[in-house]
């Protein structure tokens, strides 16, 4: 076995905390070859698909690939920006002012980047570049609020697979979920108050989450329960009522059951049921992209107006706003805690020239 090490290894370089924080990914362009590589990156990982992989192998290829990149690709076209993805430009963005709001107490001590589960750019490559700038301890933030074997179990399992690898490895602190942090729950109250303050209040708020296989659930992951958690306690911040919202989930995919509600189906019926007037607000979407603007932003709508519906409004993401950052400051800031940080610097700079002819001794 060939563990990978860092040829450039030199004493006098500071050792720096490393924020990696991640997203799923998205495919590099709008269009079918772009599409066809991301999903089959995506959907050949075994934490999204628990099928037998001789039975899904054939399935993936032999059907899915062959119809949905297509299918996908005119979706994407719909949102694609002058920046691209949404999903990549906002997640740049995010880390950027998570940089800046984490640089005001730690200089330049704390370094944060962003990486992708799926596609680029790859947590393999960042997390390269990371360590070998100097960062030995390093905490993992999946931007899922809440966790999903499918999700955040994945994104773990990309760091460790790399990891396997690697012949120095950093510390490592992983933020598995927030699902009930106080910082994000009033990051998305503020978000939906703000929302209010301009376009007024509906008559039901809807929470619309990812969904997963319904069996994931009775598999023992904790990702409903983390969603409705996150529902209950953005209404109480907000004051609302049990009547005043509804959880629901998106985007199912595949023929098996998902979990319900259903978020298409509701919009659906919500007319019959005399609820005209809703917003929706996606809490597991740290970022808006595909399945809230063009899912929720375009196509529910039209469900719930051609069900009778009368008003109807998407409230965006929480994206970089400055109450998601400074959530996301805070949430990083106490995973730092107990983590010396410039720990002995005067003396490592001493000492680094010192160490570093003894090092050249020993090596040539
Ligand atoms: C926020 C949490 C997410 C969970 C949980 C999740 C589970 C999950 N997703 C699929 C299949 C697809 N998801 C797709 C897009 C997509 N999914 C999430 C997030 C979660 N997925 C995001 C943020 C996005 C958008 C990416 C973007 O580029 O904007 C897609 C691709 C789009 C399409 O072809 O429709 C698929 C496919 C499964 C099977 C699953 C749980 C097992
Ligand atoms: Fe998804
Ligand atoms: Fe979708």
């Amino acid at each position: 076995m060939d563990y990978r090490g860092y040829a450039g290894f030199s004493h006098a370089q500071k050792d720096k905390v490393g924020v990696l924080i991640t997203n799923l990914g998205t495919p590099d362009a709008p269009d079918t070859p772009s599409l066809r590589r991301y999903l089959k990156e995506f959907l050949s990982d075994p934490r999204v698909v628990e099928v037998p992989r001789l039975l899904w192998w054939l399935i993936l290829n032999g059907v899915i690939l062959r119809i949905r990149p297509r299918r996908s690709a005119a979706a994407y076209k719909t949102v694609w920006t002058e920046r691209g993805s949404p999903l990549l430009f906002h997640t740049k963005d995010q880390a950027d002012k998570l940089q800046q709001a984490l640089a005001q107490d730690y200089g330049d001590d704390v370094v944060v980047r962003f990486a992708m589960r799926y596609g680029s750019p790859a947590m393999a490559d960042v997390l390269d570049e990371m360590l070998s700038s100097g960062v030995r301890k390093l905490v993992l933030l999946p931007l899922y609020p809440q966790y999903s074997g499918a999700t955040s179990g994945s994104t773990f399992d990309a760091l460790a697979q790399d990891f396997l690898k690697r012949r120095w490895l950093p510390d490592l602190r992983f933020i598995s979920h927030y699902a009930d942090d106080s910082g994000y729950i009033d990051a998305c109250a503020a978000q939906i108050e703000a929302f209010w303050q301009q376009h007024g209040k509906p008559e039901k708020l809807i929470f619309s989450y990812h969904g997963v296989p319904k069996k994931y659930l009775t598999q023992g992951d904790p990702y409903h329960c983390q969603c409705h958690k996150s529902s209950r306690l953005i209404a109480e911040k907000l004051g609302l009522g049990k009547d005043d919202y509804l959880t629901t989930f998106q985007s199912r995919f595949g023929r098996e059951e998902w979990l319900k509600p259903y978020t298409d189906k509701t919009l659906q019926e919500l007319p019959s049921l005399g609820v005209t007037n809703i917003q929706v607000f996606c809490p597991g979407f740290s970022a808006d992209c595909l399945e809230t603007i063009e899912e929720i932003g375009e196509e529910n709508r039209e469900y719930f107006i051609e069900a009778g519906g009368k008003k109807y409004a998407y409230i965006p993401a929480l994206n970089a706003t400055p109450a998601h950052i400074e959530a996301l400051a805070a949430l990083v800031k106490r995973e730092l805690h107990g983590w010396q940080l410039s720990h002995h610097e005067a003396e490592r700079q001493q000492q680094a020239t010192a160490r570093e002819q003894n090092y050249g001794k020993l090596t040539n």
